[in-house]
């Protein structure tokens, strides 16, 4: 578990190898590194030669960090996360969220791919996410479980404003202007560990409490994220639709979540790229 001065010496090595002084975070899901190519004057770095940070092993995520600028802000970007699959430690998942904030990262947009458990949805379609279900939580998985460190955040921080609702309201505008009104949604994501898919009973249930999308990732970072104090925005690529029925023989593969991410990789660089300029930092830059 890395402690607050690791934390510390890995922002500070960072700020050190490069001239950005990012703002704003941006976090790629499975197949969604593209983004990163938004960022001009690009500054990479590879995780392994970043210290103290963990490794990516999923095909789909680059395991390389990005600075740059985006229209003006400066960014930092993640071209690649960490899930608890991969065997990572908790505290490993949101080691960058925390290193966003000691960096000054005000912002922070999540990417993630996820299945669609909303029977309106299409394989395609964006959903930003206005609330999640930590379902991992209920069984104890909770990245801020330990001692607090107050430096960060409290030890009993809300989650019933976790994901920014101005963002919210400005990316779905966005869309609208951009021609998206088709295929934008706003909805509820619920985290699974993974890295098996779920069962139709599994997708069922999930359905029945209220999520309209179900992931592997995202949740664990928004809570660290929102712990200490960093505004949050997220948004699902419906890259697949979770099997409801036992008459079909439809099933989830990384193959497809990682197709739909390159159908859909201009919109949702657009999307971003549309934002960012819009959102209000409190420093100036
Ligand atoms: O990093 P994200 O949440 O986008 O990745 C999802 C969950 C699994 O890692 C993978 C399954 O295809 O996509
Ligand atoms: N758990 C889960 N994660 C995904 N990531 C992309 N698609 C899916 C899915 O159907 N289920």
């Amino acid at each position: 578990i890395p402690t607050y001065e690791e934390c510390k010496n890995t922002a500070a090595w960072l700020l050190d190898q490069q001239p950005f002084r990012p703002l704003l975070g941006i976090v790629c899901g499975s197949g969604l590194g593209g983004l990163a190519d938004l960022l001009k004057d690009q500054k990479v770095m590879s995780y392994s030669e970043i210290p103290h940070f963990p490794q990516s092993t999923v095909q789909g995520h680059a395991g390389k960090l990005v600075f740059g600028s985006l229209k003006g802000t400066p960014c930092v970007c993640m071209q690649g996360r960490f899930h608890l699959y991969e065997g990572h430690h908790i505290q490993k998942i949101t080691f960058p969220m925390k290193i966003f904030k000691l960096m000054g990262v005000e912002t922070v947009i999540l990417t993630n791919a996820a299945g669609g458990l909303n029977q309106e949805y299409n394989v395609g379609d964006i959903m930003i996410i206005k609330d999640h279900i930590n379902l991992p939580g209920f069984a104890g998985i909770n990245p801020l479980m330990g001692p607090n460190d107050e430096r960060f955040g409290l030890r009993f921080p809300a989650m019933s404003d976790a994901y920014d609702r101005e963002l919210q309201q400005l990316a779905e505008k966005v869309a609208i202007d951009l021609g998206y009104k088709e295929f934008i949604r706003r909805g509820v994501y619920c985290t699974l560990t993974g890295p098996s898919f779920e069962t139709i009973a599994e997708c069922r249930m999930l359905s029945m409490i209220g999520a309209d999308a179900v992931g592997m990732s995202t949740v664990h970072e928004v809570i660290a994220a929102r712990h200490c104090g960093m505004r949050v925005f997220a948004f699902s690529l419906i890259t697949n639709q979770a099997v409801m029925d036992y008459d079909t023989d439809m099933k989830a593969t990384h193959d497809e979540v990682l197709q739909t991410g390159k159908d859909r990789a201009h919109q949702l660089e657009a999307l971003v790229a549309t934002m960012v300029p819009l959102i209000k930092q409190s420093k100036t830059h």
